[in-house]
């Protein structure tokens, strides 16, 4: 086989890489660049926080965090927890002799655009006394910053370095209700902390819904609360009323097809009602596109429209088309928003009035049956249709449309919360990080909601097969394991990054490989009307052994590329700039934590043309994630630990019928109509056996 300009064999001709289909498994989301829309004047906005329900609370908030440790805080969408109960706190003091307050988001854009808004509302310079922290972007400032907000992730993993968390105050878990693996780890992280810091650490937890009761129970340690009520050390404080009034409309009958709802109730708002954007809530990404385009051709053929903006807005958005969904739009232009549930929680997007909700959420489901991992579209919780609806009503009175008839909201198809991430993904993350913070029995630790017991002992096996668990002691290996830990990845990419420097020598490709899919993967866009030249474009970079290896070309041609044409170069190669600039930060990020482990020497390591080890090296991660192609059909795959069949998605090499190696291992999983597999690398099963002996023995009958 001939070999190209860049790494790996070309692929046969004939294959075909169809249409490329960017929603991501592995989700991220990297806000730099972000400008807040509001202009306001600061008279305006001392104003505006003052109208605040929260702002009326402010006292008895005080008093509550002064008398205990943790204190629940309830509140409507939009009554002022997120931005102004960290601003009580440092104006009360609880910042003062350099601690810090820490207020969590369970999603990056949240934890940026919240600390845009409060450092404007404090009229300070981002990253100076307000900054924010989230993986792989770091706006604050060690000596300077008094009021921090983070993911829950990037708290949890200082807790590696500092497990008192001594440099902060006061920690507010803000969106509780929101449940994710993260946000119930950190919990019970928080609840040991407090109960060996005391006096001088306060936890708040910040929700909407109706969980409130069951955090305080969880934080409360007095055993004997009704006789000694005056050593309680929780309570729940609850902020009465709402900014603005929110009008409710539901579907008189249930619709066929709600993206076509969706695009006609946005028009529908446009020419009947006042002024004001819309915001509209869909699935995904996919589904996004589909309906913008089918608006954008409603408006190419109707007067009535032409003052209508069609906006995207999910996780992984370039930060020029999110600039665009915060700015105000031009006079006489009405925004319409497509949005995943990114802008479901904690962000206010000011100008919007109008909601249109479709009920449905792409969650990660972890399937028992199957035994993965993956994207399925779903009914949201009444809990998420109330936080919907509170993205409207925060800026003036708001209409919130669902696309879904009362009856079906009041009955069970809408569960009253969503189920908690605890008990429905793989727990495989929260499982390393409890074991490197020292917990050794996780049957018996302390959770907000103990996991299910199939799915503790799914992550307990996979992390042994991994290496990162001894098997004799159930402790964390050494070395590996306790790397793993400290990196901000996926065990299963850690795994690859960290077998890069310590067997397979070929550092300088894996780190390529793992930045790019942690990045979010495929970097390729094909634009409407230039299909055949994307694809040719792509085919250059393309190689037989697999998309991973692909990545990798692009990844190291866009790091040779000068800088100052690195724009201009992906633009002509109908690459995504944002994708390939974040993932060369990952690279510099990842190659400064592998010299900080020791691995100094070992991180420009290269395997040159030697593919099969930067092949096997990635097999060393995701071998769990191991497919055989299905020998009755000769196209479809099967999952090697289940038997389940899996598609390969169409923007990857070997969619082609021509294209398809014997066994395969992939980063994602996705779900539209069919189960598809991404991120997918070719491999030999002797490696499998070699790299994963139990584990691939026991599955090997599945397939
Ligand atoms: N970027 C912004 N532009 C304009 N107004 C904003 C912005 N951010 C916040 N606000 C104003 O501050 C109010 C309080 O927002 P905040 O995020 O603190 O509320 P919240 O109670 O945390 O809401 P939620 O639970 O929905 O996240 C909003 O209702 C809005 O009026």
């Amino acid at each position: 086989m001939s070999t190209s300009k860049y790494k790996g064999s070309e692929p046969s001709l004939g294959c075909d890489m169809g249409q490329v289909d960017e929603g991501s498994f592995i989700r991220s989301y990297y806000a730099d660049g972000f400008t807040a829309g509001d202009t306001a004047s600061k008279m305006f906005l001392h104003e505006q926080r003052r109208r605040l329900p929260a702002f009326k609370h402010r006292m008895e908030l005080l008093y509550a965090v002064e008398k205990y440790l943790a204190v629940v805080v309830v509140g409507e969408p939009g009554s002022g927890k997120s931005t102004q109960v960290p601003q009580f706190l440092y104006e009360a003091g609880w910042a003062a002799g350099g601690k810090v307050i820490v207020c969590t988001q369970p999603r990056r854009v949240a934890a940026a655009m919240l600390a845009h808004r409060v450092a404007e509302e404090m009229d300070v310079a981002l990253g100076t006394t307000v900054g924010y922290s989230v993986r792989f972007s770091d706006v604050s400032s060690a000596e300077n910053t008094r009021i921090k907000y983070m993911t829950d992730g990037t708290l949890m993993h200082e807790c590696l370095a500092d497990p008192m968390l001594s440099k902060y105050s006061v920690v507010v878990v803000d969106e509780a209700q929101d449940r994710s693996l993260d946000t119930d780890t950190l919990l019970a992280l928080l609840k040991k902390i407090m109960k060996k810091r005391k006096g001088d650490f306060r936890v708040i937890i910040s929700s909407a819904s109706l969980d409130a009761e069951r955090f305080r129970g969880y934080f409360e340690t007095n055993d004997n609360t009704l006789a000694q009520p005056e050593h309680n050390t929780a309570t729940i404080l609850s902020i009465s009323g709402r900014i603005f009034p929110v009008d409710i409309h539901y579907l008189t009958a249930s619709c066929e097809n709600y993206l076509v709802a969706a695009t006609e109730t946005a028009t529908k708002i446009h020419i009947s009602e006042g002024p004001g954007d819309i915001l509209i809530f869909l699935p995904g990404k996919n589904e996004i596109e589909q309906a913008i385009s089918t608006l954008n051709d409603q408006i190419d053929s109707s007067n009535n429209l032409d003052s209508l903006l069609p906006l995207a807005m999910y996780a992984g958005i370039s930060a020029e088309k999110q600039k665009l969904v915060f700015d105000p739009p031009e006079r006489g232009i009405r925004k319409a928003i497509f949005s995943t549930n990114v802008a479901e929680t904690a962000v206010t997007i000011d100008g919007v009035v109008y909601v249109v909700d479709s009920g449905l959420v792409k969650r990660r489901i972890f399937d028992t049956d199957t035994n993965i991992d993956r994207l399925a579209t779903l009914t949201i919780s009444k809990s998420s249709a109330k936080q919907r609806a509170g993205r409207s009503g925060r800026t003036r009175p708001g209409k919130t449309y669902r696309l879904y008839t009362r009856e079906a909201y009041l009955s069970s198809l809408f569960p009253e919360h969503e189920i908690p991430e605890i008990c429905r993904v793989s727990l495989v993350p929260m499982v390393l990080m409890l074991k490197a913070l020292g917990v050794s029995n996780l049957v018996r630790f302390d959770y907000l909601q103990p996991p299910p017991p199939e799915l503790l002992s799914q992550a307990l096996e996979l992390l042994a097969e991994l290496g990162a668990i001894d098997s004799g002691t159930g402790e964390l290996t050494p070395k590996l394991g306790l790397h793993l830990a400290e990196l901000p990845l996926s065990p299963e990419l850690g795994v690859c990054l960290l077998n890069s420097v310590r067997t397979f020598d070929c550092a300088k490709e894996a780190i390529s490989a793992v930045s790019m899919l942690a990045a979010g993967g495929d970097p390729f866009f094909v634009p409407g009307g230039q299909r055949s030249e994307a694809l040719e474009d792509k085919r250059d970079f393309m190689v037989q052994e697999g998309d991973v290896l692909t990545f990798v070309n692009t990844h190291l041609a866009y790091l040779e590329t000068p800088a100052r044409m690195r724009v201009k170069w992906c633009n002509a190669h109908f690459l995504s700039h944002r994708m390939l600039d974040q993932s060369a930060r990952i690279h510099r990020q990842l190659e400064a934590m592998l010299a900080r482990m020791g691995y100094h020497n070992r991180i420009r390591s290269s395997c040159g043309r030697d593919y099969k080890s930067l092949q096997k090296c990635i097999a060393s991660g995701l071998f769990a994630n191991a497919a055989r192609l299905d020998p009755s059909d000769g196209r479809r795959y099967r999952l090697i630990k289940n038997g389940l069949v899996v598609d390969i998605h169409p923007s990857s090499i070997f969619f082609a019928a021509d294209c398809k190696p014997n066994y395969v291992v992939f980063a994602q999983v996705m779900e539209t109509t069919k189960v598809y597999i991404r991120g997918i690398s070719a491999v030999d099963p002797a490696w499998l056996s070699e790299i994963a002996p139990h584990y691939y023995s026991a599955k090997q009958s599945n397939t």
